[in-house]
């Protein structure tokens, strides 16, 4: 059964932070809040956690229905942005802080400690100091420390956002093996797209205190159900289209869609429009022209504004190797890895 939240509203004073909420994590599903900085997704997980009283609505687990259960009783484990580990304790005294508390013995407890300290990368790290921890580092005992608890359902808050890049992603793979691997419930707050991605079995996108969808990561990325979403998700150009037996085709060109016959709307990544330029020698630049008017190398690509007739800037990208040059031509390809199809069933 899992959790159920059911016309959640939380509001401080004026403010609305939740609006209405409703939202369910299954047994055994890791289901991502992904929104903007201030759209409410720390505070819907607060009021999961018991951490913060609802103005309206409801939240049960496994049915029950919460209201008079508190934090601690609960049995949901909580980590937080910043660890929150004790000070006076060592690695494996934070760890094995939910074992003990359980009556779970010496040696049993001590093999746990070791098996998720190995799991967050940390294998024997057990008698350091938490005060002479990386960041990085705290934040893996953080959710060794949870994940020892045998929480009933995970609830993670920004659990990587302090660290820097690499780290973040690395973790974040981790995390999902980690995740999956022990069949957790759990509830990711993130403003990652990414991370997001990585670690969830479904997304539920916020905005202003409303959940706008939730649905698994393939399902948002090709086929986010209004505007909103889908520029949340990337898309930077719309464009109608038409569908004729799976093929939208549109100002730029075509593109296979899962989609009945009819008129679409196409909301296209820069990663959906491929550009060539038209240089002597390059046939492979077919399909609509523009011109260069901006280009950023990013890491992998490169990323450039073109302004198409009768469309307006496009964003799309280039290949760093033969990247063309502000005020070149090009033409323009659709990458269908890049290209939504908003809206509609
Ligand atoms: N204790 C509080 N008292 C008053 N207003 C609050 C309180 N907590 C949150 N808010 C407000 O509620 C809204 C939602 O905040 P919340 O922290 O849930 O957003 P968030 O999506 O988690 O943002 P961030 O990613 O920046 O943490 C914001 O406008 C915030 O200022």
């Amino acid at each position: 059964m899992g959790l159920e939240v059911q016309g959640l509203t939380v509001r401080f004073g004026d403010t609305t932070a939740v609006r209405d909420v409703r939202l369910s994590v299954l047994d055994g599903e890791v289901l991502a809040l992904l929104g903007p900085s201030g759209c409410g997704k720390s505070t819907l997980l607060r009021a999961v956690a018991g951490l913060e009283r609802p103005t309206a609505g409801e939240v049960r687990w496994n049915g029950r229905d919460l209201a008079s259960v508190p934090v601690h009783r609960r049995r949901f484990g909580l980590v937080f942005q910043d660890g929150q580990l004790f000070p006076h304790r060592n690695v494996a005294g934070n760890v094995g802080f939910g074992p003990r508390m359980r009556g779970v013995g010496g040696a049993e407890r001590t093999a746990r400690v070791a098996e998720l300290l190995e799991l967050v990368g940390l294998a024997g790290y057990e008698d350091r100091r938490v005060t002479d921890l990386s960041g990085g580092e705290a934040q893996r005992v953080a959710l060794a420390r949870a994940l020892a608890a045998d929480p009933e359902l995970l609830l993670l808050d920004e659990p990587l956002s302090a660290l820097d890049r690499m780290l973040r992603e690395r973790l974040a793979v981790d995390l999902a093996a980690l995740l999956g691997r022990g069949d957790s419930t759990a509830l990711v707050v993130t403003h990652d797209h990414d991370e997001a991605f990585t670690l969830a079995d479904r997304v539920a996108v916020m905005s202003r205190g409303t959940i706008l969808q939730a649905d698994t990561p393939d399902l948002l990325w090709r086929h986010p159900a209004d505007e909103e979403v889908a520029a949340f998700l990337g898309c930077t150009t719309f464009l109608p289209a038409e569908v004729r037996d799976g093929v939208a085709t549109c100002a730029l060109g075509t593109v296979d869609v899962t989609a009945k016959d009819g008129p679409a709307r196409l909301g296209l990544r820069a990663a959906g429009v491929r550009a060539r330029g038209t240089r002597p020698g390059n046939p492979d630049a077919t399909g609509p022209l523009g011109e260069v008017r901006e280009r950023v190398h990013r890491h992998d690509h490169v990323r450039l504004a073109v302004a198409v007739p009768e469309l307006g800037q496009v964003e799309a990208v280039a290949h760093i190797a033969d990247a063309p040059a502000v005020g070149d031509e090009v033409g323009l390809r659709l990458d269908p890895d890049g290209v939504a199809l908003v809206g509609g069933d």
